[in-house]
């Protein structure tokens, strides 16, 4: 890269707010929403969306709850012109949504926009023109008396139309490329725009002040929204909206702070389409809000449907780590937090109060309609309460806490080996493998538990076991059936070893329950080791666990 200094860039000037507010407010109530998915989405794309496109994005916003919708700039081409008119054909436009058209000051456009609106009872129309020094300078060549008679011109036009027009118009003016724009000039221009209008409560004006490009940190947008707000006439009368763009990565900040300037209105996208870097995104801003206690006044209970159809109407990819709705962002692959995520979810379904508690997930999955079952997935990052989460949230094994070192070890080594994130399944099949299928040093065969002698409190059990090529019977008393078997393997078996640890519970559907029973023995030979079984019967399910621990022990 260049010297930064060489005089190509220069720094954003502050702007002159004494006083301000905004840095002591809250954002305490949902923005008025406007989707310009269909428009500013639409005009950035490598292909914009056709009529049946257009038509499903249409019906997902009203679904979500939009009640502004900018449809398009019906002057600009057939399909948004046709597209205007297939909403009104059809009937498709609700009583409680107010569409929006985008059009330029110049005559032929708003004839055809007005073309396009027929029929429609109320629409917004939303004029622009460019306002910014470099604008001026470059593209139209003007002086700011020049910019300020064209927006008048385009005012005067709408005006004259939307009397005549059956439905209600409102007006909305947007002074383009406003963040290149001096403050002054700026509130100048929207003041000629709406005393020209006739700004009145009967006659209310929206004021789009748009980052057409985001060109400062997100405090000088909210300084621009607070100046405007104390320099516009009629302020009690207008509706000030937000049109951030994305350029230096925080749109979503600007709109934010902008809010706690005073906006009353935002316009984005869904999933930050738009041009360039992208519109801000509506989902991060209503679900920020969500986050804090605040209705958005949207339903984004359905986040996967949002970005299938988005995708769909698009052809752009969701990223994985976009916030709230990507692929990755409710799973942990690290220990550390697979153990807080895990710990934090049990913590929550235990306590009685609402409040969203849990470690390194700002909202609870079920909220946005995603599930819980990706939260947690294994690699090399991963812990022992990872696999843990996996074997107890999946297939319903709840391995007793001081198990959880042994089985994640012993994943550990294969994702180590393998390089790569092991699917529940396999965890699964290490579990079964370690577990469930040793190798048979000893194997159990069968055993009756004498049920006259269990009254007395020591229990007498009956033992069939294979142990070097022989099938052996024994008979053994405890102070329980394990620790009975335990004792009818007697002298037999060479290895000594007591029990440690037992844990018990059943595991599946009512009709299809098995249960399953972990035990840890110590041996003197090996150290010591778990063991997991599984039955139908609970008493042989303990002795089976009892079994694969010492096997287990033997090929350690
Ligand atoms: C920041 C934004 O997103 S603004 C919205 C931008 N969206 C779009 O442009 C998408 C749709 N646009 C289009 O399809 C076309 O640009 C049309 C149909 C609107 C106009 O097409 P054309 O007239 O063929 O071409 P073009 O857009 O290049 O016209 C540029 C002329 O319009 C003038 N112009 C641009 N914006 C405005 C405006 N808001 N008001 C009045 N005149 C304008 C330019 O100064 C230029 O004038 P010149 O011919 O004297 O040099
Ligand atoms: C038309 C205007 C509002 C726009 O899209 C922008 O300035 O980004
Ligand atoms: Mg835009």
């Amino acid at each position: 890269m260049k010297n930064a200094q060489s005089g190509k860039y220069r720094p954003y000037p502050k702007i002159d707010l004494p006083q301000r507010q905004w840095p002591d407010n809250t954002i305490d109530k949902a923005p008025l929403w406007c989707s310009v998915d269909l428009r500013d989405g639409n005009q950035a794309l490598v292909t914009p969306m056709n009529l049946d496109q257009k038509l499903e994005l249409f019906d997902l916003l009203l679904k979500l709850g939009f009640k502004h919708i900018e449809v398009g700039f019906p002057s600009a081409s057939k399909v948004e012109f046709d597209f205007l008119r297939t909403l009104v054909e059809r009937g498709l436009i609700p009583d409680d949504v107010t569409i929006q058209v985008l059009v330029q000051a110049r005559e032929h456009l708003i004839d055809k926009t007005f073309e396009a609106l027929q029929g429609v009872k109320k629409a917004i129309v939303h004029l622009y023109n460019s306002t910014s020094t470099a604008q001026r300078k470059i593209v139209f060549k003007k002086e700011q008396d020049d910019i300020t008679a064209l927006a008048l011109e385009g005012v005067d036009m709408v005006k004259s139309r939307a009397a005549s027009f059956d439905g209600e118009i409102t007006l909305e003016y947007s002074p383009e490329s406003f963040t290149g724009t001096e403050m002054e000039f700026a509130a100048q221009i929207c003041n000629a725009v709406t005393a020209r209008w006739g700004i009145s409560a009967e006659r209310p004006v929206i004021i789009n002040l748009p980052a057409t490009v985001e060109m400062a940190t997100p405090n000088i947008y909210a300084d621009q929204i607070e100046w405007m707000s104390r320099h516009l006439d009629n302020r009690e009368h207008i509706l000030i909206s937000t049109h951030t763009h994305n350029d230096r990565g925080t749109s979503v900040a600007a709109t934010e702070l902008a809010l706690l300037a005073g906006a009353d209105r935002v316009e984005g996208t869904l999933l930050s389409n738009g041009e360039r870097t992208g519109n801000v995104d509506i989902i991060t801003l209503a679900l920020n809000m969500y986050t804090q206690g605040v209705d958005p006044g949207l339903d984004f209970g359905d986040v996967n449907t949002v970005v299938d159809v988005v995708e769909r109407c698009t052809d752009i990819e969701t990223h994985v780590r976009h916030p709230y709705v990507g692929e990755l962002v409710y799973t942990a692959f690290s220990g550390s937090h697979q153990d807080a995520i895990n710990k934090g979810l049990a913590y929550q379904r235990a306590k009685s109060e609402p409040f969203w508690e849990v470690p390194y997930l700002p909202i609870d999955p079920a909220d946005v309609g995603r599930t819980y079952e990706s939260i947690i997935r294994i690699n090399s990052q991963s812990g022992k309460g990872g696999v843990a989460y996996i074997l107890e949230d999946k297939f319903g094994y709840q391995l007793p806490k001081k198990m959880h070192p042994e089985i994640g070890r012993i994943v550990q080594g294969i994702t180590d080996v393998e390089g790569r994130e092991l699917t529940a399944e396999e965890i699964l099949g290490i579990f079964e493998k370690t577990y469930f299928e040793v190798p048979q040093y000893i194997e159990f065969v069968d055993m009756a538990v004498n049920s006259e002698t269990s009254k007395s409190g020591i229990v007498t059990v009956k033992l069939t076991y294979r142990f070097e090529g022989e099938e052996i019977t024994s008979t053994g008393q405890g102070n329980g059936p394990i620790d009975a078997c335990r004792k009818a393997l007697g002298e037999k078996f060479p290895h000594a070893f007591v029990l440690r640890s037992y844990s018990e519970h059943s595991c599946g559907e009512q009709s299809s329950a098995k249960a399953v029973a972990y035990i840890e023995i110590e041996t003197e030979d090996f150290g010591a080791f778990f063991g997991v079984g599984r039955d139908n019967d609970i008493t042989i399910a303990g002795v089976m666990a009892m079994f694969s621990a010492l096997n287990r022990a033997y090929h350690s």
